[in-house]
């Protein structure tokens, strides 16, 4: 059978330029604006980071400044956009419920015109807004109201203390803070690409944005931190791992938290979010959790290996999952948490997509097909099928 590049996935199609963020998948480098990320983990906040993915530079003090106040700004659920969660039941999904949040959101949108500097104040409404989505709904699922955001908490620490209603302790916030960097962005990921499609029809960011939840929102993406933590639940004992991976292999079914579109070796976020979960969990009553996680790659590791000759390795999801749970927060939400970093990738995207550097014609997205369908046929009356 032919091979179309449609059948493919588009890999290695390059489909756009950009200046945000560089994935080396063959040795396993990830910049932001040409920072490595291994740095940013260590040294920034999600707060400059998302400065960096949108304005292209690190920021000066008062720079920063101004632009976390700005953040705080749009922290606290509307009360329309309360009232209309209050009105969902309680099984709704989290990511469908903030992917139909974020049009919503538009109603309170800072600016109302499509400049770039309009743009960059949309961004900021919906990075410092998702996290009270996200927080408000689970507080408001469990019946409970949505709390009132503390000015003084970073993003993160903020975030943890609105949904879990305890103000995180500086190690807590800080390896949310360190999430959240992780989770930023990663070039033209499939919620990304999404986002981008839909800004290059002239459409609006809080639609850009709810496209790349959606597209976010799958067992293949973003949704895949979920999936692991519900495996991990599933074997609940680091003696099964072995058995459920086989299990898996032999259905023909895929590992969550393993394998990578791009990377052939490992994803450095992987690298860092394996030490902050032994970090984490090492004193933690459910340490079980990291080490299933690590029977899990290791196992998957091999059985792949010895299936296909080749390596394959863990991927931002794998360890995201135990880090989550020791936090408190309950996997159905980890897709969630992982779009409202991403939210700042995104609302990088889509401004660059909307203003490129230096200007060129908006160009929309419009790829072929390969019709493989019937040619043309003759209608039949309904009253003769
Ligand atoms: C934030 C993120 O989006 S990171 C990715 C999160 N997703 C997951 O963790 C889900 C599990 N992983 C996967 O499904 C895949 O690795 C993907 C979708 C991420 C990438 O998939 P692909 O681009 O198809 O990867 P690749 O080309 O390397 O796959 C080659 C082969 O490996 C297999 N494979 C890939 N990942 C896995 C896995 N996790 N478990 C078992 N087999 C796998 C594929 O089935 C394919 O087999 P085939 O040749 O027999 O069809
Ligand atoms: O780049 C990808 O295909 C998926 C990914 O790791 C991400 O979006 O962070």
């Amino acid at each position: 059978m032919t091979l179309f590049v449609e059948d493919t996935g588009l890999r290695g199609v390059k489909a756009a330029t950009t200046k945000i963020s560089k994935v080396d998948g063959q040795n396993g480098i990830l910049l932001y604006r040409g920072y490595r990320i291994e740095e940013l983990a260590r040294k920034s906040t999600f707060e400059e980071t998302a400065y960096l993915l949108l304005y292209g530079y690190l920021p000066n003090k008062e720079q920063l400044e101004e632009f976390s106040e700005a953040v705080r700004e749009y922290r606290k659920l509307p009360d329309d956009l309360g009232s209309s969660l209050k009105s969902l039941s309680p099984a709704t999904d989290p990511m469908c419920v903030l992917q139909s949040s974020i049009p919503a959101l538009s109603a309170h949108a800072p600016a109302s015109g499509e400049t770039k500097e309009c743009n960059m104040k949309k961004a900021i409404h919906i990075i410092s807004s998702m996290p009270a989505i996200i927080a408000g709904w689970k507080r408001i699922k469990c019946g409970e109201e949505p709390l009132k955001p503390k000015e003084e908490l970073s993003t993160a620490a903020n975030f943890l203390y609105m949904f879990n209603g305890e103000v995180p302790d500086d190690n807590l916030a800080r390896f949310m803070d360190i999430a959240m960097i992780l989770h930023a962005d990663h070039t033209f990921n499939a919620s990304t690409f999404a986002a981008r499609v839909v800004a290059s029809t002239g459409a609006n960011m809080y639609a850009a944005l709810s496209a790349g939840v959606g597209a976010l929102s799958g067992p293949l993406h973003g949704g895949a931190n979920a999936q692991v933590m519900r495996n991990l639940i599933d074997m609940n004992d680091p003696d099964k791992v072995e058995e459920w991976v086989t299990k898996q292999f032999e259905r023909g079914k895929r590992v969550a938290g393993i394998g990578h579109a791009v990377y052939r070796t490992t994803d450095p976020r992987a690298t860092i979010l394996q030490e902050m979960a032994y970090d984490l969990l090492k004193d933690h009553p459910e340490f079980q959790w990291y080490e299933m996680t690590e029977k899990m790659a290791e196992v998957t590791q091999k059985l792949f290996y010895e299936k296909k000759g080749k390596a394959i390795y863990p991927n931002v999801d794998l360890y995201s999952a135990s880090i989550y749970h020791a936090m408190g927060i309950h996997h159905d939400f980890f897709p969630p948490v992982f779009a409202m970093a991403r939210a700042a990738g995104w609302t990088a995207h889509v401004i660059e997509e909307k203003f490129p550097d230096p200007p060129v014609k908006p160009v929309l997205y419009r790829p072929s097909s390969i019709y493989v369908g019937e040619e043309i046929r003759e209608y039949t009356d309904i009253s003769k099928r």
